[in-house]
């Protein structure tokens, strides 16, 4: 039985002391009050705590810590950042939920009971990306960077963003000072996105239009950045769009990754955590040996480029990530990858006939059903699907299922600290 009881009740603030009994899939701690299902910020599983309740409805509430009593034994910090908040957890406790939010998640879609294998990790909790984006706002008459609170619109301003890689921090404090230094009046600055390769940082300036004195700051941050963008909004308020324009230093950076090299571009995806990235197609390339491959939703064709197949069609819909692949195909003098540009439900049909196997790895949204249909008509032995959201994984896999068998399904930490992972499934035609 949970011990609940009222602390304080002040107009609408309501103090509970509550004992949580599982970690949800937003990584928060989950009790029963009233016979309603509570979700608690800030809090783990098998924890004792204050809880403040920030939002009731029929079924379910949500809440927010207010003290800790009793921890969880695998809580190794009390301190925690919006987005990161497996920060407190240990590695163990994190993959381990890895598996468990796995495993249910597809049972519940897909009524499959799937042995899920062990987390691939390099063990890393902070510094790990190469890419980050930061909001800027007006706060307290000058201009500020941080990043949002989650469905909200109150920017919490950052000196440091503890998963980013340590030369990305260097640059936002050159970015602190230059806002405190500068007192910019403009509204018309975005966010900031930093990319790396380790050594060198591109920055690209998100705006909404081109205003008096964008050239002054140009000028000055050049000082700071080996490369600069520019990119102007076109309609939407997503983070780039087709619009980057280059103002100042390199044009790419140029990305080492095991064997292979990399340009990347203001807008060309590349997986954020290269170390885990790396561990990651090893396991593709085991999966695909001597096959002739597909490489669905291929970005620079970084994974058809990887693996050790016979041959492989690389299908990518973005033409800016094909425009790079065609130049570092000849320099990593890779000769097995054929480019294809497109979007996989128009292209899939002409090259799947030649094919063997596919690596899908496609957005959160995953495969249409009219994709999932040509690889059943198809009969293609063998899909390794890297997804990035489990929902719609098991749902494609509920599609597939009466064709095909999961021979394996291993977590992939990416993101560690966070509620962001990776999966690598490998289907078998039955
Ligand atoms: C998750 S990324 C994977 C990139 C690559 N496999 C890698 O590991 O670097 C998904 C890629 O799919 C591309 N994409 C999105 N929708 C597509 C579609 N309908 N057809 C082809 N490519 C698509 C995106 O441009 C992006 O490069």
């Amino acid at each position: 039985m949970v011990e609940v009881y009222l602390i304080t009740s002040i107009a609408k603030i309501m103090r509970l002391k509550v004992k949580t009994n599982d970690l949800d899939y937003q990584g928060q701690g989950v009790t029963r009050i009233d016979d309603k299902v509570t979700f608690i910020k800030g809090m783990f599983d098998d924890e004792v705590g204050i809880i403040e309740i920030t939002k009731s409805k029929k079924n379910f509430q949500q809440a927010k810590l207010v003290e800790l009593i009793q921890k969880n034994k695998q809580r190794v910090s009390e301190n925690s950042f919006d987005y990161a908040p497996f920060f407190g957890l240990s590695l163990k406790a994190e993959c381990l939920w890895q598996q468990k939010i796995t495993k249910e998640t597809i049972k519940k879609i897909t009524n499959l009971d799937v042995e899920v294998e062990d987390t691939i990790t390099d063990g890393k909790k902070l510094n790990y990306r190469n890419k980050i984006t930061l909001h800027v706002k007006h706060i307290g008459g000058s201009l500020k960077i941080g990043t949002y609170e989650e469905n909200s619109n109150y920017l919490e301003p950052i000196e440091t963003h503890h998963l980013a890689l340590p030369v990305i921090n260097d640059k936002i404090t050159v970015l602190n000072k230059w806002l405190k230094t500068f007192k910019l009046e403009t509204n018309d600055i975005k966010n900031f996105t930093l990319r790396t390769n380790g050594k060198d940082v591109m920055l690209i300036i998100g705006i909404k239009l081109k205003f008096e004195g964008t050239e002054s700051i140009i000028d000055e941050l050049k000082k700071h950045f080996e490369s600069i963008y520019l990119n102007i909004e076109k309609r939407s308020f997503e983070n780039l769009s087709d619009e980057s324009i280059h103002v100042y230093g390199l044009e790419t950076l140029k990305m080492t990754f095991n064997h292979l090299s990399f340009e990347i571009g203001p807008e060309s995806f590349f997986q954020v955590n290269k170390d885990v990235a790396i561990l990651m197609y090893d396991e593709i390339k085991k999966l695909t040996q001597n096959h002739t491959v597909i490489d669905a939703y291929a970005g620079m064709a970084s994974i058809g480029q990887y693996i050790d197949a016979k041959k492989v069609y690389a299908i990518e819909s973005n033409l800016d990530s094909i425009i790079q692949a065609k130049k570092i195909l000849k320099v990593n003098q890779v000769d097995h990858v054929e480019l294809i540009h497109g979007q996989v439900e128009e292209k899939l049909e002409a090259y799947i006939k030649h094919a063997d196997a596919i690596v899908f790895d496609p957005p959160r949204s995953g495969l249409t059903e009219s994709i999932i249909e040509l690889v059943k008509l198809n009969q293609i032995k063998t899909i390794v699907y890297v997804s990035c959201d489990l929902k719609s994984l098991a749902r494609d896999i509920n599609g597939l299922k009466d064709l095909y068998d999961i021979k394996k399904i291993i977590p992939v930490r990416m993101f560690p600290s966070t509620i962001h992972m990776e999966t690598i499934t490998l289907l078998s035609l039955k």
